[in-house]
């Protein structure tokens, strides 16, 4: 198995730091296929306007022709990915099921097209942020898809959280076009999307993953590149497994301390201070104190992961209790109309009247 990973930035990327880095955006050859030309430099050591230089540096004058970029789906994480984009100068075309997501963004100098086909057809490559397996293939397949507007020397760059089977159906047809497939799904939320500090999941063809680096570089903090399809999803699957079981074992810890009398505020403070502390700790905790579950990853995308997780697990006979286990609170917050709500919901499952 191929491994690489480029190093982390050690920022935020503030709008200022944005607006810095607007007209930065790559300059690339259009055609595919052929040995990289450009070389993102490596583990820069501080601040966001040295990433932006970085880009400019790299690419800034090289005179050549500027790839334009498509994106499909733009819910919580794919607006903020595609805004980016835009504010970094490229040249982007937007599509979404829902079309009144995309003005926001035409009012930023998106482009539009009402069909993934026509914006596969007027961009050098795509990026796609679906839902789930199902409407990745849809976007992708579908009557008016993707994949009917893909060619050689065009590429895919499907960054939604699938299971590896679906990657694999969607990079086949890609390929059968003659055009290239990257697998790239984001570990990160809706602020880390917000702020450029994704950290991208690659796997598909390593020239794509070369061409589109530079993009990634925008919308994220770091990337791996893991090899072959597959590989990436299942990377995805198993982080969400560990995030979902996370969560729903903080959720237990929280309610029992509230129980025996103790500040669960306290609790926090005293997990964040030691061996098991996790951001997501800190950030989540004191509003599930408060039964509040404002929405950056939504509790039915995480129930999907660890669906799909437990099921690669079951392919590979790994036993995994308790992810189960954890699964099962997912789905009864899922019953009780919490689909919507952010994943940390996931702790009203455990409250008494929710369970009789
Ligand atoms: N939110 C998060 O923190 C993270 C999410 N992810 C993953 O990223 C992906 C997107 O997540 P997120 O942005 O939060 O999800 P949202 O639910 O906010 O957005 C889902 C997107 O998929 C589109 N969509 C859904 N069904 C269809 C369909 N049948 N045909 C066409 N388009 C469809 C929606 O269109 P419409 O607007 O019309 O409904 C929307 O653009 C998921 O796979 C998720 O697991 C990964 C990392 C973090
Ligand atoms: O998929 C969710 C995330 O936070 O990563």
């Amino acid at each position: 198995m191929t491994f690489f990973v480029r190093g982390t930035y050690p920022h935020n990327l503030s709008s200022t730091a944005m607006a810095m880095s607007s007209s930065f955006c790559p300059r690339l050859p259009v055609q595919f296929g052929t040995k990289p030309i450009f070389h993102i430099p490596t583990k820069p050591s501080f601040s966001l306007s040295f990433k932006a230089l970085s880009v400019q540096a790299s690419y800034g004058s090289s005179g050549k022709e500027e790839l334009r970029v498509g994106f499909l789906g733009l819910g919580i994480m794919g607006a903020p990915m595609a805004q980016n984009l835009i504010k970094s100068g490229c040249d982007v075309t937007v599509w979404n099921r829902t079309k009144s997501k995309c003005e926001p963004l035409i009012n930023l100098g998106a482009k539009y097209q009402s069909s993934p086909q026509e914006v596969a057809a007027s961009c050098d490559v795509t990026f796609a942020m679906l839902a789930d397996p199902n409407s990745a293939l849809d976007v992708a397949f579908g009557e008016n898809g993707a994949a009917n507007g893909m060619a050689p020397g065009k590429g895919y760059v499907d960054v939604s959280t699938v299971d590896d089977t679906t990657s694999k159906l969607i990079s086949a047809r890609i390929k059968d076009t003659g055009a290239s497939f990257l697998e790239a799904p984001v570990s990160g939320s809706k602020k880390p999307a917000e702020d450029g500090q994704l950290i991208f999941l690659t796997a598909g063809d390593k020239s794509l993953y070369e061409t589109v680096a530079p993009f990634l570089d925008i919308m994220g903090k770091s990337r791996f590149y893991l090899g072959d399809v597959g590989n990436g999803a299942a990377m995805k699957l198993v982080v969400n497994m560990i995030m979902g079981s996370m969560m729903a074992a903080f959720s237990e810890g929280l309610l029992l301390s509230e129980k025996v009398g103790l500040d669960p505020n306290v609790v926090v403070e005293v997990v964040s201070q030691g061996a098991i502390n996790a951001p997501m700790y800190k950030m989540k905790g004191p509003s599930m104190i408060k039964s509040q579950y404002p929405t950056a990853f939504p509790l039915k995308h995480q129930q999907k992961d660890l669906r799909l997780a437990l099921s690669l697990a079951e392919s590979v006979s790994q036993s995994t209790p308790i992810a189960a286990a954890a699964n099962e609170l997912y789905k009864v917050a899922k019953s009780h109309g919490l689909s919507d709500q952010d994943f940390s919901a996931v702790i009203e499952a455990l409250k008494a009247k929710l369970q009789q």
